[in-house]
């Protein structure tokens, strides 16, 4: 159960998995992860390359064994030793579909029909991604953003309980996108669990209700956007007139920031206190007779965020 008393789809307790030899000779690519997702959330897993977010999610999906930690699905299953009852329920569009290529759309959506459990009728699957127009052309002649439309048909045929998308919209347009986006609001609405890993920020910000960035095999930062976001300082920017330096401004400790100075007078406040920060420069200004060029106040964003996380320190030994 979560905080508000919804049941945790997923949970997963100090996971890791290790490639190559279960010693130090490994290479750790989970290293302790810990986190749940409740009934009806999306969750966004975000993070550099190589952070961790595949081999995280291949073990959610059940495809290996973990090194160490736990894993449930629905409640008490183990999706890699009790697969039976977690794959029924799941749904997975990974990065790269391989579907027989000479097939047609149609052909390939009955295909899989064949083998899922209530499949939806296959006109509603393609209708659903779009592709309703495209039954009869052969994988080959779709398009990068077509195959990934099929995928995602084929990821949510058997109306999954919990779906996991891989980078979903990778090579799709900006309409692509913004489809693909509403599809999957809509299967969230009917009360798909999902979990989505993405490498756009603003489709994760867009998305998800809760996400984590993972760095180096950790889950570095976890929460709602605005949680994530608050734990950042925002700035303060300016260009002040010639002659003017660091050293005309108020002290630090007045500002409540941390003072960078760049070319030509162009000043960048580092505050968790924007407000603040923001007034005392502006009192100084007016007191001053100063008139600040460029002056721009922002709160920390997503990308900020994530672009700290990445610059953080690299992975010790083990
Ligand atoms: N089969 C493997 N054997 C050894 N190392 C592996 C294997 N698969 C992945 N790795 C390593 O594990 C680390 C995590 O890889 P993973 O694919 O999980 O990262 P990711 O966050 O999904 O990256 P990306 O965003 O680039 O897809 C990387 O350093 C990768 O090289």
């Amino acid at each position: 159960m979560d905080a508000n008393g919804a049941e945790n789809v997923i949970e997963v307790t100090d996971l890791w998995r290790r490639y190559g030899p279960d010693d130090k000779r490994g290479f750790a690519a989970v290293r302790g992860v810990t986190f749940s997702v409740p009934q009806g959330e999306i969750f966004a897993l975000l993070g550099t390359n190589g952070a961790g977010k595949t081999s995280t999610v291949e073990l959610l999906e059940g495809l290996a064994r973990p090194t160490g930690g736990s894993i449930r699905l629905f409640g008490a299953h183990d999706p890699f030793t009790d697969r039976k009852h977690t794959r029924p329920r799941t749904g997975v569009m990974l990065q790269h579909g391989g579907f027989a290529t000479d097939l047609t759309v149609d052909e390939t959506v009955r295909m899989w029909a064949s083998v899922t459990t209530d499949p939806r009728p296959v006109a509603e699957a393609t209708e659903m991604v779009g592709l309703g127009h495209r039954g009869d052309v052969t994988v080959k002649s779709l398009s990068g953003g077509e195959k990934r439309r099929l995928d995602l048909a084929m990821a949510t045929l058997g109306r999954p309980d919990l779906l996991f998308l891989d980078e979903p919209t990778t090579g799709m347009d900006p309409e692509g996108r913004h489809d693909t986006w509403r599809i999957i609001e809509r299967l969230n609405d009917d009360g798909a669990t999902i979990v989505l890993t993405t490498h756009y920020l603003e489709e994760a910000e867009g998305l998800a209700d809760h996400l984590a960035i993972m760095h180096q095999g950790e889950i570095a930062a976890s929460g709602t956007v605005p949680e994530i976001v608050a734990a950042h300082p925002s700035t303060l920017g300016f260009r002040l007139p010639p002659g003017l330096g660091t050293d005309d401004l108020p002290s630090a400790g007045d500002l409540r920031a941390t003072v960078t100075a760049g070319k030509d007078g162009l000043m960048e406040l580092s505050t968790d206190d924007l407000q603040h920060t923001t007034t005392e420069v502006l009192l100084w200004a007016r007191h001053k007779g100063i008139d600040l060029k460029e002056l721009d106040a922002s709160s920390a964003s997503l990308e900020e965020a994530f672009l700290r996380v990445a610059r953080t320190a690299t992975r010790g030994t083990e």
